[in-house]
């Protein structure tokens, strides 16, 4: 489904992705693993379709992902579409006036009928437990009510990826645990999961695969996850702990 060939990314001189060749097969749910500023966000980005790599190929379902691709609407849409990514920040993606409105942004936008996104939103928030704050204006939400809010317009969409950035940061000890067995459910129903993560004891038997990387930007290991967050030695060398 994913496949990176020898992609780079650098903003300006600043080198962020060296060298990265990665295959993601559809529903494989995968953790990604580094010191911070190894490059775990910039991947996540290339992937979302916000930037595009400096070298090298991205494919999606076989299609090369490019600018000029993405200046194709219809490609451009489906795509999108198709791939939902969490930030770590979640106030940088929330800007409507109101939780309802930020959930039903994504449906509107693909052309869902008014029934169908009401339902979607109706959904989305019972599902995230935060129907009672549709009222209410983003800005104005804790961190983790923020994070919740905009989970929530990422699953409106229905992707078949999710890219979460450190989804479990700002999360009390209660929302890790209920974030952790709703993304057991979006895997076992075939969701494919990429996420960058510190938080290994909350997310332990989520993910299958562990791609680790360096600081130097590329990536050192891809096992399984258990054996990575069980190598002390390897996380170690890496500064990961
Ligand atoms: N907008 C930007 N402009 C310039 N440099 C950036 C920008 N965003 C990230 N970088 C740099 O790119 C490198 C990779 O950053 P990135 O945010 O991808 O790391 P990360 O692995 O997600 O880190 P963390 O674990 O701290 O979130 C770092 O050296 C960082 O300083």
């Amino acid at each position: 489904m994913i496949e990176l060939k020898s992609i780079c990314f650098s903003y300006k001189d600043i080198t962020a992705l060296n060298n990265i060749n990665l295959k993601i097969e559809k529903g494989e749910s995968v953790a990604l693993i580094g010191p911070n500023g190894c490059g775990k966000s910039t991947l996540l980005k290339l992937l979302s379709g916000i930037i595009f790599k400096s070298e090298g190929q991205y494919l999606f379902n076989g299609t090369l992902i490019d600018e000029k691709r993405m200046q194709d609407n219809i490609f451009s849409k489906t795509f999108h579409k198709n791939i939902g990514f969490l930030f770590q920040n979640p106030q940088l993606q929330l800007f409507c006036p109101t939780v309802y409105d930020e959930v039903s942004f994504g449906p509107y936008q693909m052309g869902f009928s008014k029934d169908e996104v009401q339902k979607r939103v109706f959904d989305c928030l019972n599902l995230l437990g935060i129907w009672d704050l549709r009222d209410r204006a983003p800005y104005n939400l804790s961190g983790g009510e923020m994070k919740k809010t905009a989970l929530a317009a990422v699953l409106s969409v229905n992707p078949q990826v999710i890219l979460l950035d450190e989804p479990m940061n700002g999360l009390d000890p209660k929302n890790k645990k209920f974030l952790r067995e709703l993304l057991l459910r979006l895997s076992e129903s075939g969701k494919t999961i990429i996420c960058a993560t510190h938080d290994f004891d909350y997310v332990k038997g989520l993910f299958y695969r562990a791609i680790v990387f360096s600081k130097e930007h590329t990536i050192i290991e891809d096992a399984p996850f258990e054996s990575v967050v069980n190598n002390k030695a390897l996380l170690e060398r890496n500064n990961i702990i």
